[in-house]
């Protein structure tokens, strides 16, 4: 699960601050997908990296974890947000930033490798799940290829794969459709609800695309850094 609470991000804007996330409490519970959707600067991508620990709120808390075993990363030092991240948050942001020099499979080792460890035995096991993972978005057959020599729904695919190759408790998804068609769109979101289901990640995911609403769980609307509308039994606002 990750809970956010009453969570506020300012970013400097002159002699002001702007507040791109205003007072904001989301729950994202395990095997659901929580849509995230809002104008065009309402602070969907901020919540997002206040969720990854990529930015530090102004206060509020970021719960991660169940009741046994909760951490609020916003107490967290930078050093121990970066372990957090590696070891228990997927990332799949928008332009998917793979690695151009590497093939789809490596891309994955890398990414398992720097949450695990390095023994024979368990670079053994993070190459079985790349493996597994691969063939779970459909690529095995271009694990061996280089960025360059994919397209942009099977780039969105190796991204997807990575994001959960250390096996998350939390993924986090922005605009995972943004460059893709409708067709390739849809089966992209599908992949991310199955998955999500499948291994009983707590997916938060921003999208300005409503024609996918039936893969989300859950949606909450943005306006202005608050959330404006639970729908359908979505989470909770304050
Ligand atoms: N690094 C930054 N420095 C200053 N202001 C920022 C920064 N990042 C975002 N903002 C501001 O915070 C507000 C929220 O931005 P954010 O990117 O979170 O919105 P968004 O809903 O994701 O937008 P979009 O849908 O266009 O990607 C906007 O007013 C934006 O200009």
């Amino acid at each position: 699960m990750i809970q956010l609470q009453n969570v506020t991000l300012t970013f400097p804007d002159g002699e002001n601050r702007i507040t791109a996330v205003d007072n904001v409490t989301l729950r994202g519970t395990n095997g659901t997908v929580t849509g995230i959707t809002g104008p065009s600067g309402s602070g969907k991508s901020s919540i997002l990296a206040v969720a990854a620990t990529l930015l530090r709120p102004d206060s509020g808390g970021v719960l991660i974890g169940n009741s046994s075993d909760m951490t609020d990363a916003a107490q967290l030092s930078k050093h121990e947000a970066t372990q957090l991240r590696r070891e228990r948050i997927g990332i799949v942001f928008q332009q998917s930033n793979l690695l151009p020099a590497l093939t789809a499979r490596e891309q994955l080792q890398v990414m398992a490798r720097l949450g695990g460890g390095t023994s024979r035995n368990q670079r053994a096991k993070i190459d079985a799940r790349a493996d597994e993972l691969l063939d779970a978005v459909g690529l095995t057959e271009h694990a061996g290829k280089r960025t360059h020599q994919l397209s942009g729904g099977e780039r969105q695919r190796v991204a997807i794969a990575r994001g959960l190759v250390h096996e998350p408790e939390v993924l986090l998804v922005d605009e995972p459709t943004s460059a893709l068609d409708q067709e390739r769109g849809a089966k992209i979101m599908e992949l991310i609800s199955r998955l999500t289901h499948e291994r009983d990640t707590a997916t938060l995911l921003v999208t300005h695309d409503l024609g996918h609403r039936d893969t989300l769980d859950d949606l909450v609307t943005v306006v202005d850094g608050r959330i404006t509308t639970p729908i359908a039994g979505g989470a909770p606002t304050r």
